[in-house]
């Protein structure tokens, strides 16, 4: 086994804001596994504030590959146990060799029985005023889109809810609407929103309240009328099991770079749906290998509800071309072996190796 890291920095075209501050530019490692001809890539692409530091992901991941040259996965995964998105790489890459070696798309590897054609997803629509929200919804729409999300969480109350009224009646009948807060709100002004949310039909609302207040989004499910409670941030901290046990979530919002791989998160996926809470998947804003590695975990889950994985766009460039591009709302899962990404090592970031 022979594995090799490389570095990359990617702008993003269109920044995009989170409660721990603006997302401008994503720097990551992508690792490469190659075992009797056969390889399999993987991505670290670590985000401030959601995984660990760039510094300890570089670290870590530096002695997986140790590891992994001397032929011992399960010493590399320990030595990334804590590290969410340096395992994220080394399961992605091993993952990606294995479904290549067995000749099977990296979806079946995960565990889907049948074939899978498409996933749906939500297009993502940042901040900006109500009347660019609503022409930036109007075009998702006439792209395909059935399902969008908006970022509400900068800002009042009213000035949320005023974004989703004004998107709301610019968009015909039959478009799912969901918000993202990203943890802003306290739960008086998270019980406001979702009242006033319920009158414009948002289907639910991502992380209304502080990541650490599973017992708030509980009370919240109790009184807001048929708004959904989803989590994400929240899942940083606490275990599928904690919110379960709270009774805190009506959807779970897995990024598997957050979250410490595909495997970590497929098992949260389906524990969370044995319970009747639904699982949506999402990235950090990730490179292709990561962006389509979510998309095959999204589409080892049967019947999926839109996922928030339209975010190539977002970047400015990209490792490699997209095996995965979105059309008419749904990503296109790709059926050759493992991933189906073409690179990345190809592809230098602005011909520079930063290794
Ligand atoms: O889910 C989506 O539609 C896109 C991804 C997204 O919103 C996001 C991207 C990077 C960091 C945080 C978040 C978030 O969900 O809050
Ligand atoms: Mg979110």
């Amino acid at each position: 086994m022979d594995a090799e890291r490389r570095e990359f920095a990617l702008d993003l075209a269109a920044p995009l804001e989170t409660a721990s501050g603006t997302i401008e530019q994503r720097e990551g490692i992508a690792l490469r596994i190659a075992e009797d001809g056969a390889v399999g890539v993987g991505e670290a692409t670590p985000l401030p504030g959601w995984t660990e530091s760039p510094a300890t992901c570089r670290e870590r991941l530096a002695a997986a590959t140790t590891y992994l040259d001397d032929g011992d996965p399960a010493a590399a995964l320990d030595a990334v146990d804590e590290s969410p998105a340096a395992r994220h790489a080394v399961h992605l890459a091993l993952a990606d060799l294995r479904a290549r070696q067995d000749g099977v798309p990296l979806y079946r590897y995960l565990g889907s029985v049948g074939r899978v054609e498409r996933v749906p997803v939500n297009a993502t629509i940042g901040v900006g005023s109500p009347d660019d929200a609503a022409a930036a919804a109007r075009g998702a729409v006439e792209q395909g889109f059935q399902c969008l999300k908006l970022k509400v969480g900068a800002g009042t109350v009213e000035e949320a809810v005023e974004r989703v009224e004004t998107v709301r009646e610019a968009l015909p009948r039959g478009i799912a609407l969901r918000a993202d807060a990203n943890g802003s709100w306290d739960r008086e002004q998270a019980g406001e929103a979702l009242r006033a949310f319920a009158d414009s039909g948002v289907e639910y609302v991502e992380q209304p309240l502080a990541i650490d207040d599973l017992e708030g989004h509980a009370d919240l499910r109790q009184q807001s009328a048929g708004v959904g409670v989803a989590l994400d941030e929240s899942l940083r901290t606490a275990s599928i099991d904690d919110v379960l046990d709270a009774g805190a979530a009506d959807v779970v919002v897995l990024k598997p770079m957050v979250l410490g791989g595909l495997d970590r998160a497929r098992r949260i996926a389906i524990r969370a749906r044995r319970e009747g809470v639904a699982p949506v998947v999402t990235t950090t804003v990730d490179a292709v290998v990561a962006r389509t590695g979510a998309v095959h975990f999204a589409a080892s889950i049967p019947g999926v509800d839109p996922c928030g994985l339209a975010t190539a766009e977002r970047l400015a460039d990209d490792l490699a071309p997209d095996p995965a591009p979105i059309t008419e709302g749904d990503a296109v899962v790709p059926q050759g072996d493992g991933l189906g990404t073409r690179g990345p090592w190809e592809h230098t970031v602005d011909g520079e190796n930063r290794r």
